[in-house]
């Protein structure tokens, strides 16, 4: 495990705003760490990089445990908070230059690494300062700066959170990219940003992990019900359909069919074939990580 929390609580006054948390992180794993505004995450980063003494229980990075004030174990850690802040004047290599130096980067090592993580970040061919870079440049500058010094673990706290579409995306791709030679952990309340890539997902609700797990656990099959598209739409292929045993809906445009063992899978493509129905695919219907979260908190 590159990051063990255990029994950790954190108070400020009468507040307590991490109850008893407790968490593993594997290695190489993009762990999805969500909940809503001020259910205490970024609380609980801070007290991973030794920015906040906990009021009980014990973090480890690596093997080695987090320290308040003391900064041993975040040679392990990158860290990219909410809105990162550069020198506005320099552009993205030139500050990413300042940055191997001040880490001490062996100079031979410099060039290819800043080269490796500007094209991991899609900035290689950026050559203007960043004071004009859009929010989701600076975002992915930030992701290169925390990465620089191959770090174990990359901490991100939400860094979709204020992007377009456009720019969620790119940040996504980067993190899974990232995967390969780091362990990413990122916050976010937006479920799906945590839907797209991660491993393991742990939810944080006033201070409480109320699940953590793989994804596609917590993501469950829906009773053997699977989610079929054909060449035609979905209401088409139902009414070729007409007076099947099969039960059929229609939801958000979605053909799903309740097929209960392998027989019923069988004999369903069967029946498309004698209808002439071409399936374009097939999978397990599943619940979404929103739905997941809804029920829990019910
Ligand atoms: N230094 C502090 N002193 C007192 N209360 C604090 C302090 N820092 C955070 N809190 C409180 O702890 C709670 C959790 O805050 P935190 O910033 O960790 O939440 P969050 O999940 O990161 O939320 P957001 O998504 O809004 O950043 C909030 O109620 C906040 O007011």
């Amino acid at each position: 495990m590159v990051v063990s929390i255990h029994n950790v609580t954190k108070r400020f006054g009468e507040k307590e705003v991490l109850k008893n948390v407790n968490l593993a992180i594997p290695e190489h794993s993009i762990f999805g760490f969500v909940g809503a505004n001020g259910a205490g995450k970024t609380t609980l980063m801070k007290c991973m990089l030794g920015l906040l003494p906990l009021t009980s229980g014990t973090i480890t990075i690596a093997g080695e445990t987090v320290t308040f004030g003391q900064t041993t174990t975040n040679a392990h850690i990158g860290y990219l908070p909410d809105v990162p802040e550069f020198y506005p004047y320099y552009t993205a290599r030139e500050y990413l230059q300042l940055c191997a130096v001040i880490t001490n980067m062996p100079k031979s090592e410099r060039k290819p690494r800043i080269e490796e993580l500007l094209n991991l970040v899609g900035l290689i061919q950026v050559k203007s300062p960043i004071r004009t870079y859009s929010r989701g440049m600076k975002q992915r500058l930030g992701i290169a700066q925390a990465l620089l010094n191959r770090p174990k673990l990359l901490i991100c706290d939400e860094p979709t959170s204020a992007l377009d579409p456009v720019g969620r995306a790119q940040i996504l791709s980067i993190l899974q990219a990232a995967k390969s030679e780091t362990t990413v952990f990122f916050s976010t309340h937006i479920l799906s940003d945590a839907e797209q890539i991660c491993d393991r997902v742990a939810m944080l609700h006033d201070g409480t992990i109320i699940f953590e797990d793989d994804l596609t656990v917590l993501q469950q099959q829906v009773d053997h019900q699977f989610v079929f598209t054909f060449t035609v739409t979905a209401e088409q292929a139902l009414s070729q359909l007409k007076e099947t045993e099969y039960s059929i809906y229609i939801e958000e445009s979605a053909f799903i069919v309740q097929l209960s063992s392998d027989t019923e899978r069988l004999q369903f493509m069967r029946e498309l074939i004698d209808r002439n129905l071409v399936i374009q695919s097939m999978h397990p219907h599943t619940k979404p990580l929103e739905q997941v979260v809804l029920e829990v908190l019910k």
